[in-house]
């Protein structure tokens, strides 16, 4: 294998500083779009702190693309956490956000209160996420005033696909569209200190995004947000499920895991790895015949 020179220091991996709240809010009021990616484990964690994305989100996405559930309401809080944890470990940086799980926040207050707590102190997160509208507002204030940071989530709610009959965009008629605008005024009155607008149109994203003085981070949600989201998998070019519209690949992982699994395999069939000068471990003469003679 050679060794190929060190490439000159790319701009995103020098110095940078901790993301905070106050750091999200002065890149929208000066328009400095903010990049925001998932991860679900300690190398993508690390990755996205190395490489100066703004948020990392521990998205519920991880039921699919990391544990091969159908959907994301398979996702127990307690498997949540885990992943939380591992990304936690490499993530230092990025404002550290994860999805509460499908149930976690939904059967009244001190329930969603102790498990958002859990994702704080066992997951090592700085804020949760979850999913809907005026329906949610009532736990939000409540979290945010014991000092839980909250982001809202509107527009295409996948932990509902059931109720939504599948994963579709939202607010595409006017009534739905004056909804949306409803929620996203709620959600940031009740405390949210950003919101994710999932898959409405570009128009609808422009004009939340307008109306609010919280950060919107969009996917699928078009050009006009505060900033943008996508799932690693889907960036990477890892997950080979549905891709919806909105995604982008910027890397095709899948192809170099491909690669290095096939030659890997290939050389172990064709003995040509270990090398045995390279790859494998020496002993000294002297000590090897003191051995055969013990057998001999
Ligand atoms: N890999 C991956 N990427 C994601 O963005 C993602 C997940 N998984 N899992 C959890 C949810 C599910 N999401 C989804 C899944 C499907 C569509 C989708 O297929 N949308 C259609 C809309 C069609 C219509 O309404 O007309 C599309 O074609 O874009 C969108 C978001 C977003 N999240
Ligand atoms: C795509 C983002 C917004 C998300 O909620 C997830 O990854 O679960
Ligand atoms: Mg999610």
């Amino acid at each position: 294998m050679s060794v190929r020179p060190q490439e000159p220091q790319a701009q995103s991996t020098r110095e940078r500083k901790k993301v905070t709240i106050q750091t999200l809010q002065t890149m929208r009021d000066t328009n400095r779009p903010i990049a925001m990616l998932t991860a679900y484990d300690y190398p993508t964690g690390r990755a996205c702190d190395l490489h100066g994305i703004d948020i990392t989100l521990v998205g519920d996405s991880l039921a699919q693309v990391c544990l091969g559930y159908d959907s994301t309401t398979s996702l127990t809080l307690d498997e949540m956490i885990h992943h939380c944890r591992a990304v936690a470990r490499g993530s230092k940086n990025p404002l550290l956000v994860a999805d509460m799980p499908y149930g976690t926040y939904h059967t009244g207050g001190d329930d969603t209160v102790r498990n958002a707590i859990r994702m704080v102190r066992e997951g090592g997160v700085e804020a949760v996420k979850m999913e809907g509208g005026s329906e949610v507002v009532d736990i939000i204030r409540r979290l945010t005033s014991f000092g839980v940071p909250v982001m809202g989530h509107v527009g295409l709610l996948p932990q509902r696909h059931t109720a939504l009959s599948g994963y579709r965009v939202q607010g595409k008629d006017a009534r739905g569209a004056v909804g949306l605008v409803r929620n996203a005024l709620e959600l940031e009155k009740a405390g949210v200190f950003s919101i994710v607008l999932e898959a409405i149109p570009h128009r609808l994203g422009e004009l939340i995004t307008r109306r609010l003085s919280v950060p919107t981070i969009g996917i699928g949600a078009g050009p006009y947000t505060s900033g943008q989201v996508l799932v690693w998998d889907d960036v990477m070019g890892t997950w080979s499920g549905h891709q919806a519209k909105f995604v982008r690949r910027f890397a095709d992982v899948q192809s170099e895991a491909k690669r290095g699994v096939t030659g890997y395999a290939a050389a172990v069939r064709e003995r040509s790895f270990p090398d045995v000068e390279a790859e494998s471990y020496p002993m000294d003469d002297l000590e090897w015949q003191q051995v055969i003679a013990e057998f001999e």
